[in-house]
């Protein structure tokens, strides 16, 4: 059973979080932010605005995304909104060809849409298998190639950042997940040599359990394990994420390419994480 109980930030106190960046740090670069309707997408598309920069935002639910418009436009900040879905690659070309028109250039692109359910790996249906991998693996692969594609063709610079997650020691619970996100750290890895010469860089984030909408996803008995699952005993917050994008994005990231930063309070090292619940196997 899950009840839907209220993780995360309110969008003023949102607005609101201590910077820890230069509010100047980007000025008039344009960034492109996936799922930004809810949780980490929101909080890294209103950082990145709190930070000069202008915005186009993407997700399937256009409501959220002009309630996110609504919060970013409080800041100064321009932003374009975006309903589309990643796992189509014809909409991902055109929302492409679309934030340039818009915006004239792209500098960031943060792939942070995404998502699964929890469910033992031997259940899985193939539409269920299938469903994850598109959101997960081929979304955030066709975003790339097309961001990739326009930087190239426009010679100039940009910076990828995608969110994966913890994956490892595996998932056990969302081995779908853990298989596309592992997919997408070492496409990353790759394309990160491959796209070198057009002055693309390629980085990752791997998030652990941090306090989102996103959670209500999770059964209550593996939620109520979940701030056990590192050795700082809590969830992280958005911004321990929104940070980590912000410098791998910005100038300080400049000599950094093909890398993971894992912003999980320690729960690689220690912790153990259940998503669909803990096994009886396991309980003694
Ligand atoms: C803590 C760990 C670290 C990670 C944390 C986070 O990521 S937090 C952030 C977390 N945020 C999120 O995770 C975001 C929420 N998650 C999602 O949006 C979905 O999990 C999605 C990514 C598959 C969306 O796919 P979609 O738009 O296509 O949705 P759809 O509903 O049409 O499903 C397609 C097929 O998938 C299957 N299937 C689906 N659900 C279940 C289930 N419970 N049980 C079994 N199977 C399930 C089923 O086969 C279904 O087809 P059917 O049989 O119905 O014809
Ligand atoms: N919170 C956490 O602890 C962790 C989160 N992550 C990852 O971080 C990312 C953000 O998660 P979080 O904010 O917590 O969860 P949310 O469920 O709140 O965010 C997921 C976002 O992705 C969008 N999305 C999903 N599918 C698509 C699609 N096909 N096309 C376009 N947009 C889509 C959703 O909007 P809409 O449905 O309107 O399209 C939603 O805004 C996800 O990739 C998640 O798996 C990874 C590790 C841990």
């Amino acid at each position: 059973m899950t009840q839907d109980v209220t993780f995360g930030l309110s969008d003023e106190a949102l607005l609101n979080l201590p910077l820890h960046f230069n509010p100047d740090l980007f000025k008039d670069q344009v960034v492109l932010v996936s799922g930004a309707g809810s949780g980490l997408g929101k909080a890294i598309a209103i950082q990145f605005a709190r930070l000069g920069a202008r915005l186009a935002i993407c997700g399937r639910r256009i409501e959220r995304l002009e309630a996110t418009a609504a919060t970013i436009r409080k800041t100064g900040a321009r932003c374009s909104v975006h309903a589309m879905t990643i796992r189509d690659a014809a909409q991902v070309e055109q929302l492409i060809d679309t934030v340039w028109q818009d915006h004239g250039r792209l500098d960031v692109l943060i792939n942070n849409a995404g998502g699964q359910f929890p469910q033992p790996a031997i259940d899985y249906s193939v539409k269920g298998w299938n469903a994850v991998i598109d959101t997960n693996l081929n979304g955030p692969w066709y975003m790339m190639q097309q961001a990739a594609r326009r930087w190239r063709d426009a010679g100039t610079a940009g910076s990828i950042v995608n969110i994966v997650a913890v994956i490892w020691r595996g998932m056990p619970g969302v081995a779908h997940t853990c298989a596309a996100r592992a997919g997408v750290i070492y496409l990353s890895k790759t394309l990160a040599v491959e796209w070198a010469p057009f002055g693309v860089r390629v980085n990752c984030v791997a998030p652990g359990v941090i306090a989102t909408e996103g959670m209500n996803v999770y059964p209550d008995e593996a939620r109520a394990e979940f701030d056990r699952s590192n050795p700082m005993k809590r969830f992280g917050d958005v911004q321990d994420v929104s940070d980590a994008c912000c410098y791998l994005a910005g100038p300080a990231g400049k000599f950094v390419t093909g890398e993971v930063i894992t912003v999980d309070g320690g729960h690689q090292l220690w912790g153990e994480q259940w998503t669909a619940g803990r096994p009886d196997y396991f309980k003694v």
